[in-house]
Order: C-alpha cells, then sequence, then structure tokens
C-alpha cells in the first residue's frame, strides 16, 4: 500500500475508535471505555479457546465442564445491550430502557413483592432487573447466578445504584441453590431458567426455598404452538436460537405448566407476553443493523491492535447470527422468550 494511503487508513481507524470508545460508551454508561471489553470471567488470551469450546459443546453436550459453563456469558451483553440481559414488547414513545423497566416492574408486581418481603432473583445477570424491583418494591432482593464474572458486576452496580442495602448477590447453581427450605416470600427469573437442562430441577428447586402461599414467576423462552418441527426453515431459526444462546433445547410452551404442576405448584396465570398488543419485542434487533455493523468493525479493529482479546470478533459475528434467528423466530411467531407463568407453593395443610 502506498504511504498515503497507509496514513489515510490509520488515521480512519484511529477517528472511527475515538469516536466509539470514548464518544459512543456503553448501551446504559455513556462514557464508559469499550477498551474494558473483555469476555465475562475469561481472561482475556483464553477467549478464543473458550469460543472453540462453546462450539464443541454443541456436539458433546454432555461434556461441558462446569469451569465452562460459568464462563459463558459474555462482556458484550452489557457493553451492547445494558444492564438487563432480556427482551420486553417495545412500547410507542418509551425508550428500550423504559421498556424494559416496565416489564421488570411487571414481574414484581405480578407477585406481589412489597417492603419487607424476601425475593429471590433466579439467574440474575449484573442485576438489572434486581436493582429495577428493589426501587419499585422496596422489598430485599437476592440474586443467584452462576457467572462469578457477573456477581461482581451487580454488586458494583448496586453500590453505585445506592441498592444495596436491599440488593444481595449469591454466586452459585441455580439447580442447588445454597438457600434454607421455605426463606423467601417470592421469587421471579427473567430469561434465565431456559439454560436448565431439565426445567422441573430449577423449578423443583424454587418451590423449596418458597414459604408457602409464596409466589412465583418466571419469563420462559419458548416455541410457540405455531412452530412445526417438519418445517426445515422453522427448525433452522430454533435451533440457531439454541446453539447462538447455549440453550440445552427450547421447550414448548404447552410443557411450562404440566412442569410447574409436576414439582408441586398451583397454575395461577398463564399468558405469552409477545402476544398483540404488545409491540414486538425483537424491534430492538432488527432498528440495531448499523450499529451491529459498527460494533463489528470497531471490535475487529480492537482485536487487529491487540486491544480486544483474540476471539471476541468471533463471539460478535455468532451474535450477529444470533439475533438474526431470534428476529425471525419473533416475526414468525414460532418463538417468544416471554411465555409468563404465574405459580403458588401451596399452603401448607399439615399446618392448618
Ligand atoms: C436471555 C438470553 C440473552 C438474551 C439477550 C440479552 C441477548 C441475545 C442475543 C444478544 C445480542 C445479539 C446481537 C449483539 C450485537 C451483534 C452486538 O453488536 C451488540 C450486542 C448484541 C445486541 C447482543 C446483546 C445481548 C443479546 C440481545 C439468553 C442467553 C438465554
Ligand atoms: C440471559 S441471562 C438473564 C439475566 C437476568 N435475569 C436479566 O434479565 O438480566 C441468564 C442468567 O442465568 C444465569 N444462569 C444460567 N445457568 C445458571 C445456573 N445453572 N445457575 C445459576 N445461574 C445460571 C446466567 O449466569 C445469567 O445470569
Amino acid at each position: 500500500m502506498e504511504t498515503g494511503a497507509l496514513v489515510c487508513t490509520a488515521a480512519l481507524i484511529g477517528l472511527g475508535l475515538y469516536w466509539f470508545v470514548w464518544v459512543m460508551g456503553s448501551a446504559e454508561q455513556k462514557g464508559k471505555r469499550a477498551v474494558e471489553l473483555k469476555m465475562g470471567s475469561i481472561s482475556r488470551d483464553k477467549v478464543q479457546d473458550k469460543y472453540k469450546q462453546y462450539w464443541s459443546f454443541f456436539r458433546r453436550p454432555n461434556e461441558i465442564s462446569e469451569s465452562a459453563r460459568r464462563r459463558r456469558s459474555p462482556h458484550i451483553y452489557e457493553w451492547g445491550w445494558g444492564q438487563s440481559f432480556h427482551f420486553s414488547p417495545s412500547l410507542a414513545g418509551r425508550s428500550h430502557l423504559e421498556a424494559t423497566r416496565i416489564h421488570e416492574e411487571r414481574a414484581s408486581d405480578l407477585i406481589g413483592a412489597r417492603p419487607g418481603h424476601r425475593i429471590l432473583d433466579v439467574g440474575c445477570g449484573v442485576g438489572g432487573p434486581m436493582r429495577a424491583i428493589a426501587a419499585h418494591s422496596r422489598s430485599n432482593v437476592v440474586g443467584i447466578t452462576i457467572n462469578e464474572y457477573q456477581v461482581s458486576r451487580a454488586r458494583a452496580h448496586n453500590r453505585k445504584a445506592g441498592l444495596d442495602s436491599l440488593c444481595e448477590v449469591v454466586c452459585g447453581n441455580f439447580l442447588q441453590m445454597p438457600f434454607p427450605d421455605s426463606s423467601f416470600d417470592g421469587a421471579y427469573s427473567i430469561e434465565a431458567t431456559c439454560h436448565a437442562p431439565k426445567l422441573e430441577d430449577v423449578y423443583g428447586e424454587i418451590y423449596r426455598v418458597l414459604k408457602p402461599g409464596g409466589l412465583y414467576v418466571s419469563y420462559e423462552w419458548v416455541t410457540t404452538p405455531l412452530y412445526r418441527p417438519e418445517d426445515p426453515e422453522q427448525v433452522e431459526v430454533i435451533q440457531g436460537i439454541e446453539r447462538g444462546d447455549a440453550l440445552p433445547g427450547l421447550r414448548r410452551q404447552d410443557e411450562i405448566a404440566q412442569i410447574a404442576k409436576k414439582v408441586g405448584f398451583e397454575v395461577v396465570r398463564e399468558e405469552d407476553l409477545a402476544r398483540p398488543p404488545a409491540g414486538p419485542w425483537w424491534a430492538r434487533l432488527k432498528m440495531g443493523r448499523l450499529a451491529y455493523w459498527r460494533n463489528h468493525l470497531v471490535i475487529k479493529a480492537l482485536s487487529f491492535l491487540g486491544i480486544a482479546p483474540k476471539g471476541v470478533a468471533d463471539v460478535h459475528e455468532m451474535l450477529f447470527l444470533t439475533a438474526a434467528h431470534l428476529s425471525r423466530g419473533g416475526e414468525t411467531g414460532i418463538f417468544t422468550p416471554m411465555h409468563m407463568i404465574l405459580c403458588r407453593k401451596p399452603l401448607d395443610n399439615a399446618a392448618a
């Protein structure tokens, strides 16, 4: 390349990086530097290995190690999406942040969280929902996540938001929770229990730690009755979602209540919150198409310059593809990430 062209290219990359890293900041925290971009709790030199391990998981799902599962959630989510790792119906005249908060407060209202209550957040991520619910209900929220990096992020965000007296975060497996029986007044899970290989295992644990009479609400990722497993195009979409989001396999909508009942819950209400008149939850993914390309180019440049760890660009590309599968699943109505189920642990009859 000629010297002039080289200088121009370098200047363009430099300007682009400056604009993105210092001017744009993250989805939720303007001014945060993209150079802080790292892959959850994975050290920078291991990102590429973990990316390969991630794909091999789909060939040998039973062999994935505990440490690999702990490290699956990438920091790209927080950087590109915000502190709440879930979808919400879009609302006319409201920002994504507002729509997200409203979707979270709805869960809090459904379980009747109030001051003095001890509420469990199953699979709490970096705590976006936990802070919204604690602030809205003034209840004490205890979150559990298997990802150590998320625990430290969630605790830091709680302190920063001045909510650390109401919010507590525990590192642990929601299939074997370190809590005594009947120790919570209510519980919720937002787009997290889809990670459990067997839903009855996590629902059984939630049932155990809830007090009799306590309510539990979950927003589940499921295929809808519109899904036709004999249609190869639809299968490609559903498998793309499962692969891209490291899921053990999506459940059918009609399986959820059966499983809840099987572990002992009474099912109070069930509703797909994505159905009209709800606005499309996937709109946010579609609207960001330009932004994906911008992020992609910057990540490529950061990797090339050695600022971002190797493998981030691969993860980003995989997420880009996943976003297309998710949007398609939403548009065709064969998939929903917000099948709401509200359950109650029956009152202890023996004690009555
Ligand atoms: C509930 C889960 C996570 C759901 C979502 C929070 C994430 C699913 C797909 C993710 C993303 C896709 C595209 C990325 C984009 C290419 C990048 O430039 C910026 C980040 C994305 C928008 C990213 C953000 C998080 C998701 C929407 C699963 C794990 C059960
Ligand atoms: C998509 S994120 C949703 C996070 C959060 N509910 C939110 O909406 O921001 C899924 C969460 O489930 C957690 N998770 C997955 N498997 C888990 C397990 N076996 N035990 C505890 N947490 C788990 C992940 O670490 C992550 O925090």
